[in-house]
């Protein structure tokens, strides 16, 4: 059974200093929502505050509209899943997973039936009788998840599930997150510091800044519309590109905005070469190029814009592009222009202009 999430307005105050400034979400039923942001932004007391760990000072956390403030963590029907497992080691796999039903007064043949479908669940069947110790990381995290769902939770909290993976297994992992989340449909809020993760895993990420949400959207929407140059720099590389008096610097190039910070990703440009000649382009200095398999990532500097970081396809010549060498760059086919107005970081409500380019 999943449920609606809603954080209404939540100020969280510790040792005497608020640390959630007023905290507002609202995660659809089946939702997998990520809270991404920079240390200390207040992602893992936003958690807390879900599972009931931390006390709120104001406002309001309800599943299906029922405040649940008053409930402790036991009686707030959560799974959670943290970075360090917690697993029982002297149990087995099966006694681990089972664990939470034992607490609820689960029969033991009931117990076994629902770990055996958890373990098949999460593609370790037939493990059940293995002692935990056996089992590498990636598996125990997956048992960890098992037991979180165990118990057919309302919420599932996954605070850094993968940070004690490595890169390779975490990237499996992170699939197989989603893939287990979907099929049981349940509400789940995760925290990471991984932009990739966040993007990877979710329907929603939320980007945390100093206790507030900065922006909440889908990943796609925050990678090409963040509505704020905090939000712009924290997820995926960027190019902040002023545009003065409608104009965007280097390029000169019209955008019929007024002033703000135009946000350019690498793979927005192309070489002048590739395009036709009305695109609009820049000569820069390439200092360093490197092959990346899929395609070539460039650092570039240009005299006004500064440094830049682009990406081209993996088919271009490298001989065109060695450090040192001046190239023309082009805005893409299709670059869809995205300018945050200068006013937006000291102005809240955020707004972004979408722009088209003036010919
Ligand atoms: N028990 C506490 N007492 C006082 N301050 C606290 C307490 N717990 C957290 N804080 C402070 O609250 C702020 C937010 O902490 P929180 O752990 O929620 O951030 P975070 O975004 O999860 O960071 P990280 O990514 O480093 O885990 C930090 O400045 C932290 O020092």
């Amino acid at each position: 059974m999943s449920v609606q999430l809603t954080l209404e307005d939540v100020r969280v105050a510790l040792g005497g200093n608020e640390i959630l400034h007023g905290v507002s979400l609202d995660i659809a039923p089946g939702e997998f929502l990520t809270l991404l942001g920079p240390s200390g932004s207040g992602k893992t007391t936003t958690l807390n505050v879900i599972a009931g760990l931390v006390p709120t000072s104001g406002g309001h956390v309800r599943f299906d509209q029922q405040p649940v403030e008053k409930r402790p963590p036991h009686d707030r029907d959560i799974g959670l899943v943290f970075q360090s497992y917690a697993l029982f080691p002297h149990m087995t796999v099966g006694e681990n997973v089972a664990f939470p039903l034992l607490t609820r007064k689960v029969d033991k043949a009931k117990r076994r039936a629902v770990a055996e479908q958890m373990l098949e669940l999460v593609q370790l069947p037939g493990t059940a009788d293995r002692p935990v110790r056996s089992l590498s990381g990636g598996q125990q995290q997956r048992i960890a998840l098992a037991r979180a769902l165990a118990p057919s939770p309302s919420v599932l909290l996954l605070d850094e599930p993968m940070a004690a993976l490595d890169k390779q297994l975490r990237e499996t992992m992170q699939i197989e997150v989603k893939r287990i989340q979907q099929e049981v449909g349940v509400t789940t809020v995760a925290v990471t510091h991984d932009q990739t993760e966040a993007m990877t895993m979710s329907d929603r990420v939320a980007i945390m800044r100093d206790g507030n949400v900065e922006q909440i959207d889908t990943p796609e929407a925050l990678y090409r519309r963040p509505a704020t140059l905090f939000a712009a720099r924290f997820l995926g590389e960027t190019n902040l590109v002023a545009v003065r008096d409608g104009r965007l610097a280097g390029f000169g190039t019209g955008v019929g905005a007024r002033s703000g910070t135009a946000v350019l990703r690498p793979e927005d440009f192309a070489l002048g070469g590739d395009l036709p000649g009305s695109a609009p382009r820049l000569s820069v200095r390439v200092t360093t190029a490197s092959f990346q398999g899929t395609r070539y990532r460039l650092d570039v500097v240009h005299d006004e814009v500064g440094a830049m970081i682009v990406t081209l396809p993996a088919s271009t010549d490298p001989t065109t592009i060695a450090p040192g060498t001046t190239i023309e760059l082009a805005l893409n086919d299709g670059c869809d222009l995205h300018v945050v107005p200068e006013d937006v970081e000291s102005e809240p409500p955020l707004v972004s202009a979408d722009l088209t380019i003036a010919a």
